[in-house]
């Protein structure tokens, strides 16, 4: 394995290899570390080699070029046993398998007619109801499951992958855009205008409203570039011998893409720390795959199969929340940016913002509670 010309890297510890240089935010030590030795780079993680992809045109040579070589996850340990030995999607190695769910999955749960299809409950979803998307999404896999002869477990299986995946990540980025917005009340007035005066006093943001809300997807767009969620995407594993820029990397080699790094990359972006969503007017990039600066969601055959589905849910929630409320931080409180690593990125403190309800411009009255997002 030792032969060809290998990635740059740093230098290694015997057995820890670079494991120690990970840290609490392994986003920000491998883009330290990929300033000095470029982007692709290689560490050792224990025993297992990994890359570290950290620009949008490395990013493309291993996700578009080498597809099919680097479209495999790593048989991680604690996936494997919380997944009956792999019955998910989102972890299971490249093979039949992933094929056949993730062919079903889209067709039948995360397509763009299912996720319109499910218009109604999203807008009359409430906290008291007992009836809500996920119920009719898991009433989806049992129909499936009753006229499919697979396991109860492969659906109980694919059902957590998604609540872990479709959660998480869409509270994450409600939480971050909130964050963001309170940190710029000019633009959070300004979407609060133009969700205002297209919804008038129709009493809530409904999915018909969102073609005329532009700015308000500028935001969410913002959001994710400067805070991706899965900021180094799913691990993912060669299952041949490529070549990615001049360098060799072997079978069994895991990639872990610094999307987060890409997204603050200075040489794509301008003032790449500033949340600015007037960077995305009259901008084609976006974060549906094609366009290797902004990938919060990845790319090609193993891209987020609920990427509409969740943006559909961050734009509705997110509108209502702009559009109901005008938001105020209580006094004497500051906003922390501190990070906090698990699966995804999120806030390391909780978001404290006073709401306003807003319900006309003669008729103000002032919420009584402090709103705590995040730390749930
Ligand atoms: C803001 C919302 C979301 C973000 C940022 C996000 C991000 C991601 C990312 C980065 C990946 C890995 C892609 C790769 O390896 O290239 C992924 C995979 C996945 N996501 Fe999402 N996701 C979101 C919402 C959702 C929702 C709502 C669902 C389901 C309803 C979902 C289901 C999945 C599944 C099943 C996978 C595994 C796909 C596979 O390995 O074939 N995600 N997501």
């Amino acid at each position: 394995r030792k032969k060809g010309k290998l990635p740059p890297g740093p230098p290694k510890l015997p057995i820890l290899g670079n494991l120690h240089q990970l840290g609490a935010l392994p986003h920000r030590s491998t883009w330290k570390l990929s300033k000095k030795h470029g982007p692709i780079m290689l560490l050792q993680l224990g025993a297992i080699p990994t890359i570290v992809v950290s620009s949008a045109e490395t990013a493309r040579e291993v996700l578009k070029t080498h597809d099919l070589d680097c479209c495999s996850r790593p048989p991680l340990a604690g996936p494997k046993r919380l997944s009956y030995n792999f019955l998910d999607i989102g972890f299971v190695p490249y093979g039949y398998y992933w094929r056949e769910m993730r062919k079903i999955c889209v067709a039948e749960l995360f397509s763009m007619k299912r996720v319109q299809s499910f218009q109604s409950v999203r807008e009359e979803r409430r906290l008291e109801s007992s009836f809500n998307e996920q119920d009719v999404f898991f009433q989806k896999v049992i129909d499936d499951h009753l006229n499919s002869g697979r396991t109860m477990q492969e659906h109980e299986d694919i059902v957590n992958d998604i609540s872990l995946a479709a959660i998480d990540t869409g509270a994450l980025t409600m939480i971050w855009a909130m964050t963001e917005l309170a940190r710029k009340p000019t633009v959070m007035k300004k979407a609060q205008y133009e969700i205002r005066r297209c919804v008038g006093k129709k009493g809530k943001v409904t999915d018909n409203d969102f073609n005329q809300l532009q700015y308000l997807k500028m935001i969410i767009k913002e959001t994710l570039r400067l805070h991706p969620p899965a900021v180094l995407l799913l691990p993912r594993e060669t299952v041949s011998q490529i070549k990615i820029g001049n360098y060799d990397v072997y079978p069994k080699t895991r990639i872990a893409v610094n999307v987060w790094a890409i997204g603050r990359d200075p040489d794509i972006w301008k003032n790449p720390e500033e949340f600015l969503p007037e960077r995305f007017n009259n901008n084609p990039i976006d974060f549906k795959g094609q366009h290797f600066e902004l990938l919060p969601f990845g790319t090609a055959r193993r891209i987020c199969p609920g990427m509409n589905m969740g943006t559909a849910v961050i734009e509705l929630a997110l509108a209502n929340l702009l559009y109901h409320f005008d938001w105020k931080l209580p006094s004497g409180v500051e906003i922390d940016m501190e990070e906090e690593v698990s699966i995804t990125v999120g806030k390391r403190s909780a978001l404290k913002l006073m709401p306003i309800n807003y319900i006309s411009e003669d008729d103000k009255t002032q919420g009584v509670a402090e709103i705590q997002f995040g730390n749930f």
